[in-house]
């Protein structure tokens, strides 16, 4: 299974291709409504939150609400757009672009890598494509996966563990379920209430001061079978391809699975999870401090992986940069931009977690039918239980 996304942020749309689903699979628009309108909340988002109100619209590849099995595509589409038709087709050498023309880099954003990598003179050809607004075509993507994860019994959550200074304590023994409903009622998707207040006053007083906020978001993938990856090949290994996920969502710099960088600390003991076997579970785990993975494969625990978000690179308060056609120093003037989003960021994790999930799931059960591929991940777990 793979996708593609294509879609400037102030462009008519986001375009998304998923090819390779299996056929007759029990198809849900609004679930992938609900996850898009998920993304879209989270106390510290910027006003383009308040036009965008994100809704697909599939194109191919579902028909009387299951898939075909051809290439799934859908759009979303920009409401922004409206307003920046003409600026978008301004070029940028017109003398009325000049003060359009994006020519002062962000510290922290695409702007100037992209600009020289590119020869782009008008920084917008860069950040149209380097803004987050591509998340929503990931989640978007996300949400087809997470039906073929759901239509196995495999469920996605997540939630917030920290923003800025303030951060929740691990969570032993939340269900995915229990994490999606409580993490649902926070304006920062946190489980823990004391925190939330705490979290969502940072959050106020960095905006105030002009400045924005990074954080950690976690996400629980519960009853995934044992097996998925692998250990033959690096690039087979789903631990790593969960960290390539990660870690290529907008502004997210690191990767833990399970108890993370903390193993570093630890004596083997503390760490390695003890193998149990029971009648009715078969083999189990007395802990899951390895976030449900060895070698590469998962191992039947729940996977457990965290991501940390660096804060966004927009900034009110000035940060030193250098025009690039003047060569002078300038401070910034900002239109508009999210001081933290997190929240929102956890919703992309979930998402982009479970596309990974779902396609090493296909890659072990070659299937062309959804009933097959559950066929044969039902096998596997009894496969597993009888060992
Ligand atoms: C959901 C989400 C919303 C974001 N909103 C903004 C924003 O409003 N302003 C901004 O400068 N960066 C924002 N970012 C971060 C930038 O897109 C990101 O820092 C930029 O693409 C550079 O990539 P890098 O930080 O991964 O190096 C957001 C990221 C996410 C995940
Ligand atoms: C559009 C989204 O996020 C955008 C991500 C983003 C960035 O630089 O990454 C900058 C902002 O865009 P704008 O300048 O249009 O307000 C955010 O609003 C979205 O999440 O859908």
């Amino acid at each position: 299974m793979r996708y593609l996304t294509a879609g400037e942020s102030h462009g008519p749309q986001l375009t998304m291709i998923v090819e390779g689903l299996p056929s007759r699979l029990p198809f849900s628009k609004e679930e992938v409504d609900k996850q898009l309108a998920r993304r879209q909340k989270g106390h510290g988002r910027g006003r383009r939150m308040q036009i965008e109100s994100d809704q697909v619209q599939i194109v191919s590849g579902v028909r009387f609400g299951q898939t075909t099995g051809a290439p799934l595509s859908m759009i979303i589409e920009n409401k922004d757009w409206k307003k920046w038709t003409e600026i978008m087709s301004i070029h940028p050498d017109e003398e009325k672009a000049t003060k359009r023309r994006v020519s002062r880099p962000r510290p922290g954003h695409a702007d100037l890598n992209g600009a020289i990598k590119y020869g782009h003179r008008d920084m917008r050809d860069v950040l149209e494509r380097s803004s987050a607004r591509e998340t929503a075509a990931r989640t978007a993507v996300g949400a087809v996966a997470r039906q073929v994860l759901e239509f196995c019994g495999i469920r996605v959550a997540g939630h917030v563990v920290r923003i800025g200074s303030v951060g929740t304590r691990r969570l032993e023994g939340w269900t995915a379920e229990a994490i999606a409903e409580q993490s649902e009622q926070s304006p920062v998707r946190c489980l823990d209430p004391e925190a939330e207040k705490a979290m969502m006053q940072l959050i106020d007083q960095a905006k105030e001061e002009g400045d924005s906020l990074g954080g950690v978001v976690e996400v629980v993938v519960e009853n995934v079978p044992i097996g998925l990856g692998s250990h033959v090949h690096w690039d087979r290994k789903l631990d790593a391809r969960l960290a390539q996920a990660m870690v290529s969502i907008n502004a997210f710099k690191g990767v833990e699975i399970g108890i993370g960088f903390e193993a570093g600390e630890r004596k083997g003991s503390q760490v390695h999870d003890e193998i149990l076997w029971a009648e009715e579970k078969g083999f189990h785990r007395a802990s899951n401090r390895l976030g449900g993975f060895e070698g590469g494969m998962t191992n039947g625990e729940p996977i457990v992986v965290r991501g940390v978000m660096k804060p966004i690179p927009t900034l009110y308060k000035p940060l030193r940069s250098v025009d690039i056609d003047t060569k002078e120093p300038f401070e910034a003037s900002i239109e508009r931009s999210d001081s933290c989003a997190v929240p929102a960021a956890s919703v992309v994790a979930e998402n982009v977690i479970a596309w990974e999930v779902a396609q090493a799931l296909l890659d072990t059960f070659t299937a062309d039918t959804a009933e097959d591929l559950l066929r044969e991940v039902n096998r596997r777990r009894e496969e597993a239980r009888h060992f």
